[in-house]
């Protein structure tokens, strides 16, 4: 067998999926196959590449031991509730235990249409696939949890959209495909069995620790809360803004699911939104601590008849539960900017520093990555020369001096070699992000001259984003006016 899947599913009630068939791809083309992933899965990489894979990636045959399904899900999108969402293009094929023991997911998004496509096509567009490669496979190599991505192709056919588009298929791959909105599906069907069912799946793969615990779905809960709170977080460490936020896209297992509309800031502003769908900014980059605990109440109401068998005392347990998450988020997100600019220290003078750079560089449109970057450098000097590639990143560069002040005191007290301090900070600000114009440039390169040299540069960047690498200078460097993109379009 090719692929050794090992499907836990299979032992889950028939209402949590739809058993369907991958559609065939009239005419398929390997885009990129993710050697490094099919290693760590198991699978041979130059058969993954050749007929038989190419096969198997296109949906033209199902490869021994798959047992394709789509999952049933539900979630509320933009606020509103939707009771029945579910992969509409999305097949799972099957799970296979990767080389350290995890259960992970393969999928084929854009592997056609299932139960749960509505009007749908079932297909996925390759901009949206190449987007999500690259960037899935960007926040891996910096260690942000989240989807893989194994493979991408073309299937020879074009689709409708606002215009005419290749058709594609990212064969993704995840800790589980299980989100809150999939607890959501079952609570507005008062279904507390099946409700029972997915919270013990979900900790059996997830969390397992949580079945010693006196209340394993409290235990659960606190995890997920955990996990989002961590996880989002390093998404604002990044610059990354998730772009739809909705509840069918906050998986369980605390990965990054979903690159429809993200993007990733340049100039440092709260308000940012690129998302086109997103008119109320609802998702922007500084609202996503508090979408996300909202996302998490949701998951709450859904535990409530687990968590006691008295509803009050649920809705009080969850409530505990959710005071967790601000705590939770703080001290990942204050720790994480505190090893941006060089610090560990006391939690209460990093945070008044860090609170006054990040105002700063709003008020003076700094670019987000050069200034960490450019920082580690700054770090190690005494001042003089070496603070000009940051300063000349503000409006005002002596707005940043009057920071530094207090930085180098701060960074003074706690004594730490200048080269080693660099080091560190370089090793958590990275040289390279997917800079939005050169992602969409990258696309309209694929889609309108079949040209994927673009695709595979960047790639090969972005998958060492903490290098320095010089060679890819222009991929540093922030958009000219000209060229800044200020909308993603879902695209799908
Ligand atoms: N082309 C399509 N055909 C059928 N269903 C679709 C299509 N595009 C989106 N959907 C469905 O619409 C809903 C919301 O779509 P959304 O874009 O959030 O998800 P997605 O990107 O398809 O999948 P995922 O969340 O798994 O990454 C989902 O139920 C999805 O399956």
């Amino acid at each position: 067998m090719a692929i050794a899947f090992d499907n836990s599913y299979a032992r889950l009630p028939a209402h949590f999926f739809a058993a369907v068939r991958p559609l065939e791809s009239p005419a398929p083309r390997l885009i990129a196959v993710n050697d490094a992933l099919a290693g760590e899965l198991g699978i041979d990489a130059d058969w993954l590449r050749g007929p038989a894979g190419l096969d198997v990636l296109s949906g033209r045959v199902i490869a021994d031991g798959a047992t394709p399904i789509a999952q049933a899900y539900a979630g509320h999108q933009f606020g509103n509730f939707q009771p029945q969402l579910g992969d509409g293009r999305a097949v799972l094929l099957g799970e296979v235990i990767d080389r350290q023991g995890r259960r992970r997911d393969i999928q084929l998004k854009g592997g056609g249409q299932t139960p749960f496509s509505r009007s749908g096509d079932g297909r996925a567009a390759l901009g949206p696939v190449l987007r999500e490669y690259l960037v899935s496979e960007f926040m891996s190599a910096l260690g942000v949890p989240t989807t893989r991505a194994l493979a991408a192709v073309t299937t020879g056919e074009t689709i409708m959209r606002d215009t005419p588009l290749p058709g594609a298929i990212i064969t993704r791959v995840a800790a589980s495909h299980i989100r809150v909105g999939t607890f959501q599906f079952f609570a507005a069907r008062e279904d507390t069995a099946a409700l029972r069912l997915l919270a013990d799946h979900v900790i059996a793969r997830h969390y397992p620790d949580a079945a010693q615990a006196e209340n394993p779905y409290l235990a659960l809960l606190d995890g997920v809360i955990a996990a989002q709170a961590r996880l989002v977080a390093q998404w604002t460490s990044v610059g990354f803004i998730h772009g739809v936020m909705n509840t069918d896209n906050v998986a369980v297992s605390g990965e990054t699911i979903d690159y429809g509309p993200c993007a990733f800031m340049d100039d440092y502003d709260p308000a940012t939104v690129f998302s086109s769908i997103d008119r109320a900014g609802r998702y922007a980059y500084g609202n996503q601590p508090r979408i996300a605990a909202w996302n998490l109440a949701r998951f709450a109401e859904t535990l409530v008849p687990l968590l006691d068998p008295e509803e009050t005392a649920g809705v009080e347990r969850a409530q505990t539960a959710l005071g967790g998450f601000a705590p939770a988020f703080a001290e990942a997100y204050f720790g994480l900017f505190a090893a941006k600019i060089g610090l560990g220290g006391e939690a209460d003078t990093r945070r008044a520093l860090i609170e006054a750079l990040l105002k700063a560089m709003a008020e003076n449109q700094v670019d987000f990555t050069l200034f960490f970057r450019h920082l580690g450098a700054a770090a190690a000097a005494d001042g003089g020369s070496a603070d000009e590639p940051v300063r000349s990143l503000f409006v005002d560069p002596t707005a940043f001096d009057g920071w530094a002040r207090e930085w180098r005191a701060a960074l003074t007290a706690e004594a730490r070699p200048g080269p080693e301090r660099q080091a560190a900070m370089n090793r958590v600000n990275p040289a390279f992000i997917p800079r939005n114009h050169h992602v969409e440039a990258m696309i309209v390169a694929a889609v309108e001259r079949e040209d994927f040299a673009p695709f595979h540069r960047m790639l090969a960047v972005l998958t060492r984003p903490l290098d320095d690498q010089p060679e890819a200078a222009d991929f540093a460097m922030p958009p000219a006016p000209h060229e800044r993109i200020t909308a993603t379009f879902c695209g799908t």
